[in-house]
């Protein structure tokens, strides 16, 4: 699916849960996961119908999201060198430009709604670590305990990741396999009679374009597996993992390093805004010429009711729905 383009003045919605997968990865994992996309797409769809505002609904479908355990993002979130979670998000309003960013969250169980008190009620964009959570406490946001986000899937994937001396993405599997992990994986595959790496968590992200054409974009993660402590990617950075504006709203996942080198989101509204190319035209255009070596993956909408998606990895868990009755949800 690249998305495709609909007549002016529709409302649109894209969701992600991450580029790169596993190119064995079984059918039932495929399934899961494009259940969730569709569950996720439905709520998005009944709010847009509501008349929720583009902001709403892009936290509201985070939220869901960043509660089922799927995906790498909320409880699910990749595991630090440590074995703790750090999650990030980060939220923008494309009309005003109004933007929320949170990093290195321990306990708060939905990082979007953070993000978007960050935006909402502080003078700043971005809050992080101690100071985040300090801020969440005083909201009066729900906590739970770090131990709530940690899966015994993402336990044994650490382990994984920490035999193979590698920070994991699923993508980068056949390098691990030839550095010397391929041993240690062989071992280590199974897993409720799945192949862990199989596992492989991705950060997840919605875009919409709401019935007054205004665009809003979010993206949440718990960031690389076996990522040093402290590290922060690109999903919570405003330009690179999220952007929206009155053109476009743009949510990436991938190489957070390469996107953030990139600025990869910012780069879909700039090529749209300087080079006049269509919402299609500037993904494909960004994908091929911004990356490098590096892969990474987007959805974005525009104000016009276009939905696109792009990738240069081998997949990308995504779906997009328009006001018409498009309706779909893909892996490859
Ligand atoms: N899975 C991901 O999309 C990872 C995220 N972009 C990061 O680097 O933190």
């Amino acid at each position: 699916m690249t998305g495709r383009e609909i007549k002016m003045g529709g409302w649109a919605i894209a969701v992600h849960g991450g580029a790169g997968v596993d190119p064995n990865l079984p059918n039932e994992r495929q399934e899961e996961a494009k259940r969730l996309l569709t569950r996720c797409l439905d709520i998005g769809i009944s709010a847009l119908r509501s008349n929720l505002s583009a902001i709403d609904v892009v936290e509201l479908v985070v939220r869901e999201l960043e509660t089922d355990p799927l995906f790498n993002s909320g409880r699910g979130s990749a595991l630090t060198e440590k074995g703790t979670v750090e999650m990030e998000a980060s939220i923008m309003d494309g009309p005003k430009r109004r933007c929320g960013a949170v990093s290195g969250l321990t306990t708060v169980k939905n990082p979007i709604s953070l993000a978007r008190l960050v935006m909402d009620k502080t003078p700043h964009s971005y809050l992080g670590f101690a100071g985040a959570e300090e801020f969440a406490r005083k909201q009066g946001v729900e906590l739970v305990d770090n131990e709530y986000f940690i899966t015994e899937d993402n336990v044994g994937m650490l382990k994984l990741a920490k035999e193979a001396n590698s920070i994991l993405f699923d993508y980068r599997i056949p390098t691990l396999t030839t550095c010397g992990g391929g041993a240690a994986m062989e071992n280590q595959l199974q897993m409720n009679g799945l192949p862990i790496s199989l596992y492989a968590p991705e950060t997840v992200g919605c875009v919409v374009v709401d019935k007054q054409g205004h665009c809003a974009a979010a993206t949440s993660t718990g960031g690389l597996m076996n990522k040093m402590t402290g590290r922060i990617g690109d999903s919570p950075l405003i330009g690179s993992g999220t952007y929206a504006c009155d053109l476009v709203a743009v949510s990436c996942t991938g190489e957070g390093e390469a996107i953030i080198r990139s600025t990869l989101a910012r780069e879909v509204a700039a090529v749209m805004e300087y080079k006049g190319l269509n919402l299609h035209g500037a993904v494909d255009y960004v994908i091929k010429t911004r990356l490098d070596e590096g892969k990474a993956g987007l959805i974005a909408v525009s104000k016009n009711g276009e939905v696109a998606c792009g990738f240069n990895t081998t997949g990308m868990f995504r779906g997009c729905a328009t006001e018409d009755g498009f309706l779909e949800v893909g892996v490859w």
